[in-house]
């Protein structure tokens, strides 16, 4: 056996989202989001799952910080509902959301775990959706109203803001792809608004200094790792551009202010390209504090003409998968992590997401999640590594505190720590809480 020890002041943390575990869809004033139309929609999610109960945190979030604190975490990672702050996305504030936020802020506060608010956790107020959403790029200036009420608000209560959590999803996976709401499938669209979420983006950091909110504030995206089938020159390339799907196209803009030309001359052959007004690309580069990376998986990429979306299939070669299906990679952060510091700097990095989805249920009240404990151990050994090898990496927040809604896979995909009964909303800590508890308490892994 050995041991690996983390630095002194590691961030250990969990996370959530608004929409995923709140419920509470139509209480205190809270506006329709993207959200409760598109789970509302027959055929979108799995088993006809929606969000309109989900954890029921939003009147148990009393319970979940109890728990919290028994995990013993320094920090949790949550998402404001924009609809409950601005149900029709601008112009009136609904002073029972600033209230909600205010009373779990507090609590979170007064059980000494530090706040790490998402802004924009994919829950877009519909009135916004109906006029564009963020293809529109008159939701920017919403955006940036809601974000300022937010910093002004919880000015020295929430110190670590994240603008947008996974950009891809927002625009590939929820406008080209159609999987997640509003459920567009056009690529031109995808680009615009992933353009509109840099700017958006760019112009509250700039915002935030201006105003001198006190804390730090960076973004989330989901980065994915992928090696080359082969040495041959079509499946090296064919890897770079999957990569670049992911991973370039949501990094260059922030930190070199321009899109990866190579992807920007794959797009145009697709007949799309990224409308870009005069001043743009400067904004979307302010600099930010921190970068929080959403790391799950990997493969290998092999070319193949005219497939899929860049010529380039994924090779599944035996890796082992969790229960949503998605390769166990955990190489993969660590090449991820080291390529980021090499190409970007070693800008201050979170792990803002990494966790496995593994469906284990109560037997004699206890959740034996072995497997989840395994995915999380050889991932965070990954972390060791990274740090050893520079990677300048202030924390780790897993995904997720608590089992809650998949989005389009509703309640029947388990990311959680904590086990929740869907009928009766019951709170049963896994196995793997308790391993996470003694990781977070000593700071150290036995391997
Ligand atoms: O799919 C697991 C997680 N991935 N990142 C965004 C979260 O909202 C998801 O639940």
């Amino acid at each position: 056996m050995s041991v690996i020890q983390f630095p002194k002041d590691f961030v250990w943390g969990a996370a959530t989202a608004s929409y995923q575990i709140e419920g509470a869809w139509n209480e205190d004033g809270k506006g329709l989001s993207i959200w409760d139309v598109f789970s509302h929609t027959p055929g979108k999610v799995v088993n006809g799952d929606n969000g309109d109960i989900a954890c029921d945190s939003y009147h148990r979030y009393e319970e979940d910080i109890a728990l919290m604190k028994e995990l013993g975490i320094k920090a949790y990672r949550f998402s404001i509902a924009w609809p409950r702050i601005y149900p029709q996305g601008s112009g009136e504030v609904n002073p029972k959301g600033l209230e909600y936020y205010h009373r779990f802020v507090d609590k979170l506060i007064e059980n000494g775990i530090e706040p790490y608010c998402t802004l924009y956790h994919w829950d877009l107020p519909q009135a916004l959706q109906e006029k564009g959403g963020w293809n529109n790029r008159e939701t920017i200036d919403a955006y940036l109203q809601y974000a300022e009420t937010m910093f002004k608000e919880f000015q020295g209560k929430i110190k670590y803001w994240i603008t947008f959590n996974e950009p891809w999803c927002v625009s590939m996976l929820s406008n080209y792809i159609g999987a997640h709401a509003p459920g567009n499938q056009d690529l031109q669209l995808a680009l615009d608004v992933a353009h509109h979420l840099f700017v958006a983006h760019g112009k509250t950091v700039r915002m935030f200094r201006e105003l001198g909110i006190e804390g730090q504030i960076g973004i989330a995206p989901n980065l994915y790792w992928y090696e080359p089938y082969s040495n041959r020159k079509e499946d090296v390339e064919a890897a770079r551009r999957k990569r670049a799907w992911y991973n370039e196209w949501f990094l260059d803009p922030l930190f070199k202010g321009s899109y990866p030309q190579f992807m920007v001359d794959w797009y145009k052959k697709k007949g799309a390209e990224v409308n870009i007004q005069p001043g743009d690309m400067e904004i979307i580069k302010e600099p930010i504090d921190f970068l929080g990376i959403n790391y799950y998986s990997g493969s290998l990429a092999r070319y193949k003409e005219n497939f899929e979306d860049f010529d380039c299939e994924e090779i599944d070669e035996g890796y082992e998968k969790t229960d949503i299906g998605w390769n166990i990679y955990p190489e993969g952060l660590y090449k991820t992590l080291t390529w980021l510091t090499e190409t970007y700097g070693p800008v201050p990095i979170y792990i803002t997401e990494n966790g496995a989805c593994y469906n284990d249920g109560p037997v004699d009240g206890r959740v034996r999640d072995q497997k989840r404990i395994d995915y999380l151990q050889k991932h965070i050994i990954q972390l060791n590594r990274c740090i050893q090898s520079g990677v300048n990496l202030k924390g780790y927040i897993t995904w997720s505190f608590m089992d809650n809604f998949e989005w389009a896979e509703g309640y029947s995909k388990r990311f959680g720590l904590v086990h929740v009964d869907y009928n009766t909303l019951k709170r049963t800590p896994k196995d793997s809480f308790y391993w996470y508890r003694h990781l977070v308490r000593t700071n150290w892994l036995d391997i």
